[in-house]
């Protein structure tokens, strides 16, 4: 088995201010050390049960923007980030990645447009034809996500990921799947918070769920992606009337 890029994180509590939302979390306070053993880790969870705040700063801890990109993006639109990464040791493997980044669905947009700002004076299309061949701001939110992984995602990379299937129709989660599974294949180490029921169905990958106050690794068919849409699907009419019934 290949050494992971980050191995895992430990967190110094006495680190982070009392006032620190992150304090308030009950899967993330739970833990003091999370290591990663497999190329593809997962966070699953209810909303709002910490699986962003801990990616964002295990991201920061590892050198990223808050607000996504590679290393080198060095920008801010807004301040909303917990101070957690702070106290967050990444615990780091001996090779360094080819390739870095980290992508948050909800900040793809100003990303997209610091990739234009970063051009660095090359020819537009030259530049373009390693993001899919157009501006990310003249393709679709899924057109220009899907592109960026499609272009600039290598092996041997290490990516973190907040919810990539947000702008992905099912057929192009799908299409995600295949692009992460086979990059994992070649060495490269994935971090991803995701509700996806298709995307957690991936082979080999590591689920861990930050429900019920704490982090543990469960398999796909424990996650509630996984139950709730086999559920509603098996069963659509039959839950339909109650719920509608009992509104
Ligand atoms: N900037 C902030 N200031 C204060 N509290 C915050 C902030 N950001 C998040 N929180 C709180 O921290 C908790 C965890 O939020 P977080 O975004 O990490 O959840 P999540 O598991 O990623 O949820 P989702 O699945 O909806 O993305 C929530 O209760 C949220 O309200």
């Amino acid at each position: 088995m290949d050494e992971k890029f980050i191995k895992g994180i430990k967190i110094d509590w006495a680190r982070v201010e009392k006032s620190n939302y992150s304090r308030n979390i009950p899967s993330i306070q739970s833990i003091n050390q999370l290591y990663f053993n497999s190329n593809i880790t997962f966070f699953v969870g209810e909303n709002g049960t910490g699986k962003s705040t801990l990616l964002e700063s295990i991201a920061v801890a590892y050198g990223f923007n808050p607000e996504g990109g590679n290393r080198n993006f060095n920008f801010s639109t807004m301040d909303t980030h917990s101070e957690l990464h702070q106290a967050i040791t990444v615990i780091k493997g001996v090779s360094r990645p080819k390739s870095n980044f980290f992508l948050r669905a909800e900040s793809f947009y100003n990303v997209a447009s610091k990739i234009e700002d970063y051009r660095d004076g090359d020819d537009y299309s030259a530049y373009y034809e390693s993001y899919g061949g157009k501006s990310m701001h003249e393709q679709s939110h899924g057109e220009s996500f899907l592109a960026l992984i499609q272009n600039r995602f290598t092996t041997k990379g290490l990516y973190i990921l907040d919810e990539p299937e947000a702008a992905l129709s099912p057929q192009r989660q799908l299409t995600l799947l295949i692009l992460i599974y086979n990059l994992a294949q070649k060495g490269t180490q994935f971090i991803i918070a995701s509700h996806s029921p298709i995307l957690l169905g991936m082979p080999g990958a590591s689920i861990l769920s930050f429900g019920d106050g704490k982090i543990r690794e469960i398999t796909y068919e424990e996650t509630e992606s996984y139950k709730v849409t086999e559920l509603f699907i098996n069963n659509r009419q039959l839950l339909l009337n109650n719920m509608l019934e009992n509104e």
